[in-house]
């Protein structure tokens, strides 16, 4: 169940392909912007030859002004299309990553902190700008303006030449070297700035909780002790970065005082002319501003790199397997989209928008057949990755329709249960299938379209109550969504609420209550019209009236199609059509509650110590049988 490492990495070539062409003008520009720079010494050294000759400076001073003025627009120009195709590469990044993380495995967002994600996809990638366009553009120009004026300079004189070399051969190796650490450094400096970002979500998602633990300080502390590990490893970075400038221009001041000793006796014994020494010596103070931008955009690269290191890691993480689609949980489908990015931007048309192929999405639409079985477990076992077996051998099957309740102790693995439905999760062995074809090789969208699941914290997103509730099916007609919000019974809700539909929900639905989140959740699922609807605890938090409300939808719905739910609220359990018991990873009893109350003990036991206090006072008023009287005299109200 390992990642697939090999062949998922974001490759430099790939990143630029689709920006050859205007990287290729912008290097183009470059290059005449380097020639009219190598130009000007020379007009220079013209000019100096005029004024000794005493001839007219008006031609040599157009040639200079022309070459300053086209360097400088030439410079603008190559400058802006750089920074564009810089921002074009990190913007199909960071759509490529996204793409990953949407289709990552349940399992890969549990273990991997969504802060350390965010600064991934966010920061690490804006490193990439600069380091893959600015700094390569620069390289190839600057090289090229370093090479054209050694060529130059070999004219003039290969002594004084030879030299220079000499002096900054050896602050080009330090040079090299510093790089490399600094490649080193700012990967320690991005991993320790993700941490940062993790510890900090992790902070602001539980913000009710720090308030409540009075944990406001210590919180503090701690990301300050993150921040100082960012600052510390921030400053390595800088300390390399500012060595490397200093490096090449110390280089560059010993070849200066080499090449003034030496020209200046030259030009004494009547070996060099002061044009030739003037120009050479130009020509060394030129190579100055290429000779440092290449030191520069070697530290960026080098950052840039490191950045790539960890945007690899993001580009393997595990892929949801979809049959259909040709890829896979290990990384696969990584593998084929990952390395190519020039066509990066995925088709839209990917992305699971709801638009499933589950036919008619009328939730109250009858469904062809409820007779029959819908869902059937047979010999599942399963264990997640870090942990022991926790279904050992489940058997049993899901009608067509009707309501069947799981219940059990704590960790018992009813959850477990419908995470292998919802194909969250694969069994290690057995098969979980759905009309006699395997979960595992049904299309993944068509599935999660015909398997609706209200999770036990129904997950809201900010927007309005109708984004919310459309948002598994946003072509749904107003009809569809009307009914959707009656049968959720939250017709009521939404009439109190300031702009009806319109209302804005909050950040994760806070302006909602628990109950009202959990109606929108399962609103939005029968909006999908499904053929099974999972209810993870789903009337947990909601108060009595609401919740018999709510259980007379849950039958409502289980007249037309296969409800599985797992409810602590017993007057649920005690209406199901069946009951399962699971104990410890396996399916103890199975019946109607009145057989498991005959049969099971421990179906008693958690009769007794799981109703609420809503329902003792419920069943309080007609006690019949012993041991149990209240539910029983609940099911008969
Ligand atoms: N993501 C996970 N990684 C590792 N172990 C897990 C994970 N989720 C659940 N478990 C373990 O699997 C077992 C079954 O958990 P599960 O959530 O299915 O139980 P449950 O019956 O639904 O419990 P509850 O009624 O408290 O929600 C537990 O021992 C739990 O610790």
């Amino acid at each position: 169940m390992s990642a697939e490492e090999s062949g998922t990495s974001l490759r430099v070539r790939d990143l630029t392909r689709p920006y050859r062409g205007i990287l290729s003008v912008a290097i183009a520009l470059g290059v005449v912007a380097a020639l009219a720079s190598l130009a000007q010494p020379m007009g220079i050294g013209w000019l100096v030859d005029t004024v000794e000759r005493g001839g007219g400076l008006w031609s040599p001073i157009a040639l200079l002004v022309g070459l300053f003025c086209l360097d400088a627009f030439i410079g603008g120009l190559q400058s802006y299309l750089v920074g564009r195709a810089g921002e074009s590469v990190v913007r199909d990044v960071r759509f490529t990553l996204t793409g990953k993380l949407l289709r990552a495995t349940r399992r890969e967002h549990e273990e991997r902190p969504s802060g350390d994600l965010h600064a991934r996809v966010v920061t690490d990638t804006s490193l990439l700008k600069a380091a893959l366009t600015q700094s390569l553009a620069t390289m190839v120009v600057s090289a090229l303006m370093v090479v054209g004026g050694i060529l130059i300079m070999v004219v003039l004189d290969p002594l004084l030449l030879g030299l220079t070399l000499l002096c900054l051969s050896v602050a080009a190796v330090v040079t090299l070297l510093l790089a490399r650490k600094l490649r080193g450094a700012a990967q320690l400096n991005r991993s320790r700035v993700g941490a940062l970002g993790a510890d900090l979500n992790r902070a602001l998602s539980a913000i009710t909780t720090i308030k409540v633990s009075r944990a406001e300080e210590r919180e503090q502390r701690r990301l300050g002790t993150r921040m100082d590990e960012a600052y510390r490893t921030g400053l390595g970075v800088t300390k390399l970065n500012a060595m490397l400038a200093p490096t090449v221009s110390v280089g560059l001041q010993v070849s200066f005082a080499v090449v003034f000793a030496v020209g200046m006796s030259r030009v004494a014994t009547g070996g060099m002319s002061v044009a030739e020494f003037t120009s050479f010596v130009l020509y060394l103070f030129y190579l100055i501003t290429p000779l440092v931008a290449v030191s520069t955009a070697l530290g960026q690269l080098q950052q840039g790199l490191a950045a790539i290191t960890r945007l690899d890691e993001v580009l393997r993480i595990r892929q949801e397997r979809d049959s259909s689609a040709g890829n896979s949980e290990d990384g696969s489908e990584a593998e084929s989209s990952g390395t190519n990015t020039s066509n990066s931007r995925p088709d839209t048309g990917d992305i699971d928008t709801g638009d499933t192929d589950t036919g008619d999405t009328d939730p109250s639409a009858p469904r062809t057949g409820t007779a029959g079985t819908l869902a059937r477990f047979e010999d599942v076992r399963f264990g997640y990755e870090s942990g022991p077996e926790v279904l050992h051998g489940l058997t049993f099957e899901i009608p067509r329709s009707g309501l069947t309740a799981l219940v059990g102790p704590s960790g018992s693995g009813k959850s477990t249960i419908l995470t292998l439905l919802t194909r969250f999760d694969r069994p290690d062995s057995g098969t979980v299938t759905l009309d006699g074809t395997d979960v595992g090789e049904l299309e993944l969208t068509g599935l999660r379209g015909r398997v609706g699941y209200v999770q036990q914290d129904p997950a809201i997103l900010s927007g309005t109550v109708e984004e919310n509730i459309r948002y598994a099916n946003p072509d749904a007609t107003r009809e569809e969504l009307d009914e959707a919000v009656r049968l959720a019974d939250l017709g009521d809700v939404i009439a109190e609420l300031p702009d009806g539909m319109s209302t804005e929900v909050g950040q994760h639905g806070s302006k909602l209550s628990g109950g009202q989140r959990q109606r929108v959740a399962i609103a939005r699922m029968l909006l999908t019209n499904p053929d099974l609807l999972l209810l993870d605890e789903a009337t947990a938090q909601l108060d009595s009236n609401s919740e018999s409300a709510l259980r007379d939808t849950i039958h409502g719905v289980a007249e037309t199609r296969a409800v599985v739910a797992i409810a602590h609220r017993m007057s649920t359990v005690i209406e199901a059509d069946r009951i399962l018991v699971v104990e410890r990873g396996s399916i103890r009893a199975r019946g109607t509650h009145e057989e498991l109350l005959a049969t099971d003990e421990l179906y008693r036991t958690l009769v007794r110590t799981e109703i609420t206090d809503d329902e003792q006072q419920a069943s309080d008023s007609s006690t019949e049988e012993p041991g149990t009287p209240r539910l029983m005299s609940s099911k008969g109200a």
